[in-house]
């Protein structure tokens, strides 16, 4: 280990983060009853320009209506590009109740992004007396945003989370895609007339999940827009959290079980991590660093490995 150790990310379930629009409240119910362990309640992409006032309304309303159990409750903001931020902001933090519990700024490109909005939640949460202070969370989607992946990541004390948005990110980089995250039809190999399909997302979850560990934030993979293809958001699941993310959206409510089943460790996989934590304790027992655990050898980086499943599992409570 470096002689700076990795901080811990925030301490609590980022499974699926369920969006639905801010101009759509009779969505707001379901969301709150949903198994999502995070609700975004959007006002940017999926509020048409007119309506954003109206969404605003709708979503202060909601945050103090609505029961929304345990869950993390997130609002996505406008871009810093757009009139709209500022407002969401201020509304937001001067009119809704203690109950929310994040912001998602879209689109960031660097660190002073970040600053900026931090600075306005700072000054408007000090004016209104609030109490719990707001965490945020970004989007990385947009070519400045994951050339400056790590500045962001180490933007403020407030970060919590970020997501890869694979739409507009494949928008910024000029992608020749209309598809949102998932298998891409012309990225693959050929060899002896057979295609492998490739990840042209890969490079991009791997920066952020860096970024991520690097300064303890949550890395979370972002929407997968075919909702009717369950086993292609499936893969994409897996492929992330095989990568190191925590969690993954859903645009659509059949998304939010598909995401949980991925994000939550298998039964299988948590009695193999205890039984290597334990084939470790036999091993320091005996003054051994390293043991064989089912034909293969484990040492003291398994110990590491096997707690990242077991704190996930205790958090679950499995
Ligand atoms: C891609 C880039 C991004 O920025 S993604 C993030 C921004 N986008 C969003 O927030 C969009 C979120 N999703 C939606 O608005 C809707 O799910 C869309 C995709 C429009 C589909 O809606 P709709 O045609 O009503 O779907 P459906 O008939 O299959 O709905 C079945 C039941 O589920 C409900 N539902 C729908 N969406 C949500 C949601 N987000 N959260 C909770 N519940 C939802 C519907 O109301 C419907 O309920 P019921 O069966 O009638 O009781
Ligand atoms: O905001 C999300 C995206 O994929 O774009
Ligand atoms: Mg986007």
């Amino acid at each position: 280990m470096s002689f700076r150790i990795q901080p811990a990310p925030p301490a609590r379930l980022n499974r699926c983060q369920l969006f639905g629009p801010g101009s759509r409240p009779s969505i707001f119910e379901k969301m709150g009853k949903s198994e999502a362990d995070v609700i975004n309640l959007d006002l940017e992409d999926s509020v048409a320009p007119d309506d954003k006032a109206e969404a605003r309304a709708n979503i202060v309303q909601a945050i103090g209506d609505v029961d929304w159990g345990e869950k993390t409750l997130s609002v996505r903001i406008n871009g810093l590009d757009t009139p709209y931020w500022y407002r969401d902001v201020v509304d937001m933090l001067e009119q809704a109740g203690d109950r929310l519990d994040q912001m998602m700024i879209p689109k960031v490109g660097n660190a002073a992004d970040v600053y900026a909005v931090d600075a306005l939640v700072t000054a408007v949460e000090a004016a209104a007396g609030r109490k719990r202070p707001i965490a945020l969370e970004v989007i990385i989607e947009t070519a400045a945003g994951i050339a400056h992946v790590e500045e962001i990541a180490a933007a403020s004390p407030r970060l919590a989370a970020m997501s890869l948005g694979a739409a507009d990110f494949a928008a910024s980089m000029g992608m020749a895609t209309t598809g949102i995250g998932g298998t891409q039809e012309n990225y693959y190999m050929a060899r002896e007339g057979q295609k492998y399909w490739s990840d042209p997302w890969h490079w991009a979850q791997a920066a952020i999940v860096a970024a991520c560990r690097t300064h303890g934030v949550l890395p979370v993979d972002g929407p997968f827009g075919d909702f009717s293809d369950d086993e292609g958001f499936r893969a994409q699941a897996l492929r992330s959290a095989t990568l190191g993310m925590v969690g993954k959206w859903a645009i659509h409510p059949k998304q939010v079980a598909l995401a949980n089943e991925v994000f939550t460790p298998t039964e299988t996989a948590v009695t193999e991590a205890r039984e290597i934590l334990e084939a470790m304790e036999e091993a320091k027992r005996t003054g051994q660093g390293a043991a064989v655990y089912k034909g293969r050898l484990v040492d003291l980086a398994s110990i590491r490995q096997a707690e990242v499943i077991v704190r996930q599992a205790e958090m679950i409570g499995t």
